[in-house]
């Protein structure tokens, strides 16, 4: 899989950054407050916020957006060739309000890591994470380790295990590493633990290296 050029590189004393740090950026700041109003919503007192004035202005700025928006096609090719491929995905995204955004390093053993304190819309059971939501994590963190591996790959079978629930509202820690390539096959694992070290979520990986063309 043709990852292209990553422009968004910058080396650090503990390893390399793989993904987009949030910038100062009018996009980063826009959309940080987008992540904000989602997380506020779920947290706000329905009886007393004026949730019709909320409706109201969200509405009007997501009209602006709107108006502003070029063709899905357009935009694609801009995603995948002017803005780096780490800017928009759910995961590590800055500019996808919907990830949480998590940062990832690349190590010089081969493995990849992050750290991410999720809150309120990650929850599945009462006060913990939700376990779709930390398969998806996962898989992207396998994706960038593989990316950081040599040979990247689209994920033909993930095996998740849940060993205990995951808290929301404390450190995470999230690792992946490549183990083995042979041929197109690509096998790699990761976990999800929290800072006493406990493993609250282990993965192993199948990927296959295939081409996808990027929207041009
Ligand atoms: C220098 C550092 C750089 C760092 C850069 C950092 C930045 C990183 C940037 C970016 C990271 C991005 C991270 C993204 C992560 C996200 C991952 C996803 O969400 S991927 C979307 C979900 N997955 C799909 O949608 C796949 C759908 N499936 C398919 O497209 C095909 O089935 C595919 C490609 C998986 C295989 O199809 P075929 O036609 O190419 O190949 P066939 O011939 O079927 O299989 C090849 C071999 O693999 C086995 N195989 C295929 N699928 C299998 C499966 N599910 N289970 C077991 N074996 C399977 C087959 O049996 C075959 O094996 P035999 O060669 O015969 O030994």
């Amino acid at each position: 899989m043709d990852l292209g050029s990553h422009p968004t590189f910058e080396s650090h004393d503990d390893g390399t950054v793989l993904t987009s740090a949030p910038q100062d950026a009018p996009v980063d700041r826009a959309t940080a407050a987008a992540r904000r109003v989602v997380d506020a919503m779920l947290r706000t007192d329905r009886a007393n916020a004026n949730l019709d004035r909320v409706a109201e202005e969200l509405n009007s700025i997501a009209d602006h957006l709107e108006e502003h928006a070029p063709a899905v096609a357009e935009r694609l090719i801009d995603m995948w060739n002017g803005e780096g491929v780490t800017r928009h995905d759910p995961v590590t995204g800055p500019e996808n309000a919907i990830a949480p955004p998590i940062v990832l390093e690349g190590l010089s053993d081969g493995s990849v890591r992050g750290e991410v304190t999720l809150t309120m819309p990650y929850q599945g059971p009462p006060g913990c994470v939700h376990g779709g939501v930390s398969a998806l994590i996962l898989d992207h963190v396998l994706g960038v380790a593989n990316a950081w591996g040599g040979q990247a790959g689209m994920t033909a079978q993930l095996n998740v295990r849940y060993h205990r629930p995951t808290p929301l509202f404390e450190p995470l820690t999230v690792t992946g590493r490549q183990m083995s390539v042979e041929g197109r096959k690509i096998n790699t694992v990761g976990s999800i633990t929290t800072a006493d070290g406990e493993v609250c979520v282990s993965v192993e990986g199948l990927f296959i290296d295939a081409a996808v063309p990027r929207p041009r």
